[in-house]
């Protein structure tokens, strides 16, 4: 569904991503793990593309995404849930969610919204207040839920248990997992490797701007290597 052949991006003189290759398979759930500064931001935003590679092929069903803009990229089913949630705050629930659905017919937004109600009955309850003063984990599923409202065939993480209860980690990853068995193809980005890869069909691990390992999720979490880098040992 999506490959990245060679893939290497640039900020000016920083180079941050070095020749990166991976796949992800239409219904799976892959993970990308790696620690702060190993370019997995940088990966997923070039997908959406900004920045823009500097070399290399990312294609998706096919298609070269490479100098398309992130606009166009992003009326593929393609959706992101960025590092930071980055909801509305002044926005109600309500109001974010519809901006999640700006692309889609009336009866579309309808007929999602309705479903990403059922998935986090928390939106319901919360509907008419606003983004800013939802919890942490209420943002997320906000940030979540939005990013449904286009109907995604493709969904890209961006570290979303960043600063949550555990409780609430699991609660989102269920989630993933049922999304999955609605055909939602996931790629998620995390630091938080062990849960990330518990959940996953398949990791990679992404090091100074390159993979240095991939797997099964099972074959990564009994990885020494991983085990000691991002496992607390
Ligand atoms: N806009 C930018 N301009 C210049 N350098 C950048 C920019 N964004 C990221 N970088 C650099 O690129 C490298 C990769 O950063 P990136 O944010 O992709 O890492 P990350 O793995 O997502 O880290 P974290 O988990 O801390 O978010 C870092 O060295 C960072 O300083």
């Amino acid at each position: 569904m999506l490959t990245f052949d060679n893939v290497s991006t640039c900020y000016g003189k920083i180079q941050a991503l070095h020749g990166v290759s991976l796949e992800v398979r239409e219904g799976e759930i892959v993970t990308l793990i790696g620690a702060n500064g190993a370019g997995k931001s940088t990966l997923l935003m070039t997908l959406c593309g900004t920045p823009r590679a500097s070399a290399g092929s990312i294609r998706y069903r096919g298609e070269e995404l490479v100098g398309q803009d992130t606009a166009a990229i992003m009326r593929k089913g393609i959706a992101v849930v960025p590092e930071g949630r980055r909801i509305f705050a002044r926005l109600t629930v309500e109001e974010n969610l519809a901006m999640g659905g700006f692309f889609a017919s009336r009866e579309e937004v309808e007929a999602r919204l309705e479903r990403v109600l059922e998935l986090f009955p928390r939106l319901a309850e919360r509907y008419a207040q606003r983004g800013g003063t939802l919890s942490g984990g209420e943002q997320q599923m906000l940030a979540i839920g939005r990013a449904l409202m286009g109907k995604p065939s493709l969904l890209l993480l961006d570290e979303p248990s960043l600063g949550l209860a555990p409780l609430v980690i699991r609660q989102i990853f269920a989630i993933l997992e049922q999304l999955r068995t609605e055909g939602v193809t996931v790629f998620l980005v995390e630091q938080n490797a062990n849960q990330a890869l518990k959940l996953a069909d398949r990791g990679y691990v992404l090091e100074n701007g390159r993979i240095v390992m991939h797997g099964s999720g099972e074959e990564l979490l009994g990885d020494a290597r991983v085990c000691e880098a991002y496992l607390g040992g």
